[in-house]
């Protein structure tokens, strides 16, 4: 058992000589307990310079912890961590090179906007001057030039982040790290800020971590997320491949909305279904092996009724997995229609379905109808499942 639950004392390292290629942050082996829980188990995670990286998961999967112990505000109890090539994982918070932002704004309430962010520049040896120009730098870089006279109670939520930001800016620190610094912030406020935080990660290429249990946010902000759950990483992948591809039913259903049915694979590339056969990738798994069928509600694709005929426009890929489908309930979202559909195939199952406005105008979906609907073959999914 690799879970010694004791700090292990790992010696603090010189830089080693920069190699582009190295990860700028390397987490390895990486274990947390408090007392007999343990919170984090076996980490290992490499990023690379300059990447955005979030990490997300359910409250209570360990990212928090995980963030802590990158920022050495709460040691591991055993595992390694390297930034930029140096061991830094028994270094005091105060010894390391990272600027953080948390969820509550963390200003000093009696200093002015300008005395906040000038905080950490006062003991970096700079004169008054340079502290002041940089200063009134980092509020043009957050848009708040004209405010550095106020003080934080005279700012709102949204513009007392950008200040926070500022401040962990301020150093040019080698790390960034955001711990949900968004979640206290009102929807629009925040997508607006989601922008502008990304914006200013990429100017200044500052590699960061933020914490976020929000998957909007991580599909909308990341380069990689990282999902966590019960103290594992469960993937790790672009925002792309997190979604279409998620190696775990934990993630798929975590990211994004999916439909699931209980399944059998029948043979190679094809599985049952309720009362008959589809067809997807099997890989992996035996002939007659129980799983969990997935397909997001958004990956289904509404035809005309008439889409099995050899000659029909709209004839779908995978004409096996057609199927017709009665519309029991629409409801309008705005931006598409939710369905709910059953069909005789899936048995008692209700199959949600997300169409857009110009599809059920196009194919004239009403409640009460009966449609066509395609499960395309390569967005159907499989994840094993104990009998
Ligand atoms: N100081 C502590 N003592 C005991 N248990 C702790 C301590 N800090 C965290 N934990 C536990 O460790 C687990 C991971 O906590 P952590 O704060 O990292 O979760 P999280 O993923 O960030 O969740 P949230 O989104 O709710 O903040 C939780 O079960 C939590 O109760």
């Amino acid at each position: 058992m690799r879970h010694a639950l004791s700090i292990e004392p790992t010696p603090t390292s010189l830089p080693r000589a920069a190699d582009p290629a190295a990860p700028y942050l390397e987490i390895t082996d990486l274990w947390k307990a408090y007392g007999d829980f343990v919170a984090l188990r076996d980490i290992s995670l490499s990023i690379a310079r300059g990447e955005f990286i979030c990490f997300l998961g359910p409250s209570g999967c360990g990212k928090t912890t995980l963030l802590r112990a990158v920022a050495g505000l709460d040691l591991q109890s055993q595992g390694t961590i390297l930034q930029g090539g140096r061991n830094i994982s028994t270094l005091p918070a105060s010894s390391r090179d990272y600027g953080i932002v948390f969820q509550s704004y963390a200003l000093f309430p009696n200093l002015t906007i300008e005395q906040n962010i000038a905080f950490g520049l006062e003991n970096t040896g700079r004169s008054k001057a340079a502290v002041a120009s940089r200063v009134s730098e980092l509020l043009e870089t957050v848009g708040l030039s004209a405010h550095g006279k106020k003080y934080p109670a005279q700012l709102s939520g949204g513009q007392q982040q950008r200040i926070a930001l500022a401040r962990a800016i301020a150093i040019s620190p080698g790390l960034l790290l955001l711990d949900e610094p968004l979640s206290a912030l009102d929807a629009k406020v925040r997508v607006h800020l989601r922008h502008e935080i990304k914006a200013l990660q990429r100017k200044l290429g500052v590699t960061t971590i933020m914490v976020t249990h929000d998957q909007e946010e991580a599909l909308a902000m990341a380069d990689r997320i990282v999902v966590m759950n019960h103290g594992i990483i469960e993937q790790v992948g672009s925002p792309t491949e997190i979604y279409r591809y998620p190696e775990t039913l934990f993630v798929a259903d975590f990211i994004g909305e999916t439909n699931q049915f209980p399944a059998r694979v029948v043979r190679g590339g094809e599985v049952e279904i309720g009362h008959s056969a589809f067809c997807c990738a099997t890989d992996g798994f035996a002939a007659g092996q129980a799983a969990t069928a997935v397909v997001r509600p958004v990956d289904i694709i509404p035809h005309g009724a008439h889409a099995h005929a050899v000659n029909a426009i709209d004839r779908p890929a995978t004409p096996q997995n057609l199927i017709d489908a009665e519309v029991r309930e629409m409801e309008f979202l705005g931006m598409f229609w939710r369905t709910r559909l059953t069909a005789p195939r899936l048995g008692e199952r209700t199959l949600v379905a997300d169409f857009s406005v110009n599809a059920v105008r196009r194919l004239s979906i009403e409640t009460g109808g009966v449609i066509q609907v395609e499960i395309p073959r390569e967005r159907l999914l499989l994840y094993p499942r104990s009998a």
